[in-house]
């Protein structure tokens, strides 16, 4: 289809006011004239959706789902990953997708892209941002995809297109990877001038997901900011802040395999993603991010209620970029007028960061992405309180100002205000506080340490670990003594964390890589019957009888690939045609259990780990004995610890009900893992939950198991179920149809419309194992509940014999972490 024209793009944009595109840096500079941001970010998703068949998909919450290896969402493609690597459930509406378009809430503060040290010295670099992107499955590719980037650019935001320069991949002889010429040819029919149109080598313009996995040549967008006729193309990739990149489109036909090799991926994807701050300067006629309305009325609220006035806040030359820079070394000892620029630059970047993380239910904290957000809370408060010289609470001030300004289009930061302000200031508060003792600690030793060059590293360690210093603050603030932090050692340290969690994360996981699934669907090989994992009945004396279960082996997969054979002493995954074996997910943990080659009862196959990818149940082994696709295997899962699981995950359904019925309607899930030894559970409170809350809560569930309530479970279209009132349902994405769990009654009553079922008992979308009856359970205690910041609890609960068991009185203390600890003796 050829690109939409002029008349087409005109009409897109009939209901904006003619001059409000009519400010581009050619034209009259009149701020009234300039489009607001809402206007140009609706202009994007209406001209992809409107006029080129896109669909609209909501941004994801910046807490990622399903995907522990990234910390916070830091690009729009991170929901559609499951697309890239073939692993999304058959029956998703994922699989659905062809022409998608999003405006994504991004954060970038930590991980690969890490851009919070560029924040606050540069102009168009941020920890939160909103980036526009339009992505193609499998749909158009190259052509289309420059050609409506550049409608939409040149017509209908009528940016001059001699601002414009475009790159493209250059080539690597190393890899083997010849220019991506055919960008460079549709950019040049698309009437680019070729001296516009540059090649660039790998590191910019090559993209990839992570060390393996889907990649391509990317072509990126650039704007001259000083314009007048001036030739700028040197200046483009040079991190130069007259010429910003825009717009990255990324042609996705690679995947980088372990070898580093690179094979076509089984489908070509369009990618593509503009920063929205960034646009809108360009259509502002502005230089600087914050001079647009996305963050005036942020520095407006800054100025209002602080000291140091407003100096060449908005302009940031290259020379008060370098100023900057030199300052965040120095203002801990005193202010200046370049950090006072910077302070409102950085507070501006990181309240809006803070408002979207812990709106979206990502909270300071003390590992991974928590953590990244204490800093960034713990930044922010430094530059108002040494800086800007606010009193405290000053920063949870600032965040009505944000709601003004994303509200609308985030409307989950209107509805948590209140919840974003005093999680805000709890954690200012606990800061503050451990400044004192931070620096109470530091000059105790100090004082200990005599004549020495280097600060105790394990003190430092201690301190960044346990009291969330930073490790430039403590350098900083011995420096003033004449004594230094030992890098050489802290950077080990550092290290080392770092090569832990990544095992940890690698260690154990069985996963199909997107060719082998690509294989398998292209080989017709169908989903796993997984059914026989809720095959599962209840006798007169209350016991379960778990149904046997005979499969066959479809494929094995060791290395990265699909095998028909695997020999003696090999750890690789199992894929069979059926399955028992309930798969990590929703939050239960996987069954545990063996395989048994049929009529050879003494060699036993242990499941080690059971994952579950693009609708296949892979079962990790070592194989005793060689393995063959074909060979006709039994399944035997561990009945003892698949009850326990069933108990605890039933028990953790009544435990949500039981406390939205004590705490009120409010009480939200926010997480929840189910072991064979016990249940956790994360909710919003209002208010701090009491003693006595906590034994009404027991006493809910008592009684529910005390009744042997029927548990009811059912497939139904997700479209019926996400309709009825009450329903508890988490962020997830969930097949359809979808999988209904409800306690006491009937799946058909508790979805009739207007039924008040949900509201008076547990129904749940879930895909879980449960108890037929709930009076296995025998009986619940909570025996630890605490507030994990002000308005989100954790309970963590013990079922059937355990929870009758007296606890051995413990006290837990963890160091200054902001946290209120509670423990119950029962
Ligand atoms: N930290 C950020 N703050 C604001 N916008 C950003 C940021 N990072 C990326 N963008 C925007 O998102 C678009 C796509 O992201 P991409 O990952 O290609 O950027 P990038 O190459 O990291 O950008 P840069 O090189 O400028 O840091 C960019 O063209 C830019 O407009
Ligand atoms: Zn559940």
């Amino acid at each position: 289809m050829a690109t939409a024209g002029p008349a087409r793009a005109g009409g897109l944009l009939q209901r904006l006011p003619p001059a409000a595109w009519r400010c581009g840096p050619r034209r009259a500079r009149s701020a009234t004239a300039c489009p607001p941001a809402a206007q140009v970010r609706q202009a994007f998703l209406r001209f992809f959706q409107e006029q080129h068949g896109h669909r609209l998909v909501p941004s994801a919450p910046v807490r990622p789902r399903g995907d522990p290896g990234l910390l916070f969402v830091n690009a729009g493609m991170n929901q559609f990953k499951p697309i890239f690597l073939g692993t999304a459930h058959p029956q998703s509406e994922l699989v659905q997708y062809q022409r998608v378009v999003n405006s994504q809430k991004c954060v970038r503060a930590g991980g690969k892209h890490n851009d919070l040290d560029d924040v606050g010295r540069d102009v168009y670099h941020h920890t939160f941002f909103e980036m526009l992107g339009n992505w193609s499955f499998g749909d158009y590719f190259k052509e289309k995809a420059c050609g409506m980037a550049w409608e939409l650019l040149t017509q209908v935001y009528e940016i001059s297109k001699d601002r414009l320069y475009v790159t493209y991949f250059g080539g690597d002889a190393l890899l083997g990877l010849s220019p991506d010429e055919e960008s460079r040819d549709i950019w040049l029919s698309l009437g680019v001038p070729p001296s516009h149109v540059l090649p660039f080598p790998l590191k910019e313009n090559f993209w990839e997901m992570g060390e393996t996995g889907p990649c391509g040549p990317c072509t990126e967008i650039h704007y001259d900011h000083v314009g007048g006729g001036r030739h700028a193309a040197a200046l483009v990739n040079q991190d130069n802040p007259d010429v910003v990149e825009i717009w990255n489109l990324v042609f996705m036909q690679y995947s980088r395999e372990v070898d580093g090799s690179l094979r076509s991926l089984p489908q070509h994807h369009v990618d593509t993603g503009m920063g929205l701050e960034r646009l809108v300067t360009v259509l502002q006629s502005k230089h600087s991010n914050y001079d647009t309305d996305l963050f005036t009325p942020i520095l407006d609220a800054i100025h209002k209620s602080t000291l140091p006035p407003l100096k060449h806040l908005l302009s940031c030359s290259p020379l008060h970029r370098a100023a900057g820079a030199l300052v965040t070394r120095a203002w801990w000892g005193g202010a200046d007028i370049g950090s006072v620029n910077m302070a409102y630059r950085v507070v501006a970047d990181h309240v809006r960061t803070l408002s979207v993380c812990i709106a979206d239910g990502v909270y300071p904290g003390m590992s991974g992405a928590e953590l990244v957000l204490r800093r960034i809370l713990r930044r922010a408060v430094r530059f108002c309180t040494e800086v800007l010289h606010a009193p405290p609470g000053f920063l949870a001030s600032l965040v009505p100002a944000v709601v003004e300004v994303l509200g609308d289009a985030y409307p989950e930061l209107r509805k948590n205000t209140d919840q974003i302000m005093t999680i805000i200031n709890d954690n200012e508060a606990a800061f503050l506080s451990s400044l004192l003792r931070g620096r109470r600690i530091i000059d105790r030793t100090l004082q200990q340490i005599g004549p020495s060059k280097f600060f105790p590293t394990e003190v430092a360690w201690s301190l960044h670990g346990n009291l969330g210093f930073p490790l430039d603050l403590i350098d900083l603030m011995v420096e003033e003594k004449g004594i230094q932090l030992d890098w050489a050692t802290l950077g080990q340290l550092a290290q080392k964390d770092a090569e832990q969690s990544h095992e940890q994360l690698e260690g154990s996981v069985a996963r199909l890589d997107v060719h082998s699934l690509a294989q398998l669907q292209r080989d017709g090989v169908p989903a796993t019957d997984d059914s026989p994992k809720y095959a599962y009945t209840i006798g007169q004396d209350g016991k379960y009888a778990f149904s046997f279960c005979q499969a066959t082996v479809l494929m094995l997969y060791k290395d990265h690939s699909l095998q028909k054979e695997v020999g003696a002493g090999q750890r690789c995954g199992v894929l069979l045609d059926r399955t028992n074996f309930y798969a990590e997910q929703g939050g239960q943990a996987h069954d545990q259990g063996y395989l048994m080659r049929l009529g050879q009862q003494d060699v036993l196959f242990p499941v080690e780990s059971v994952h579950f990818s693009g609708g296949y149940v892979i079962h990790e082994v070592t194989t005793p004995e060689t393995l063959r696709a074909g060979d006709q295997v039994q399944l035997f899962v561990a009945e003892a610890h698949r009850l326990a699981c069933m108990v605890n995950h039933t028990a953790t359904h009544l435990l949500s009900f039981a406390l939205r019925r004590v705490l009120g309607d409010r009480t939200e899930q926010q997480g929840s893992h189910v072991t064979a030894e016990q249940l956790r559970f994360d909710f919003s409170t209002k208010a701090p939950v009491t003693t006595q809350q906590l034994r009404e809560v027991e006493g809910v569930i008592q009684e529910m198991v005390e009744r042997n309530e029927t548990v009811y479970m059912g497939e139904v279209p997700l479209a019926l179920a996400s309709g009825v009132q009450g329903l508890r349902t988490i962020d997830e994405v969930y097949p359809d149809p979808v999988r209904v769990v409800s306690v006491g009654v009937p799946i058909e009553s508790a979805l009739t419309l207007n039924s008040q079922a949900a509201m008076q008992t547990s129904v749940e979308l879930c895909c879980g194992t449960h108890l037929l009856q709930t009076g296995a359970m025998q009986d619940l205690t909570i025996i630890s509940e605490r507030q994990l910041v002000k308005g989100i609890s954790q309970i963590i609960a013990v079922t059937r014999e355990q929870a009758k068991q007296p606890l051995a009185a413990e006290c837990l203390c963890l160091p200054d972490s902001g946290l209120l600890l509670r423990m119950f003796y029962f």
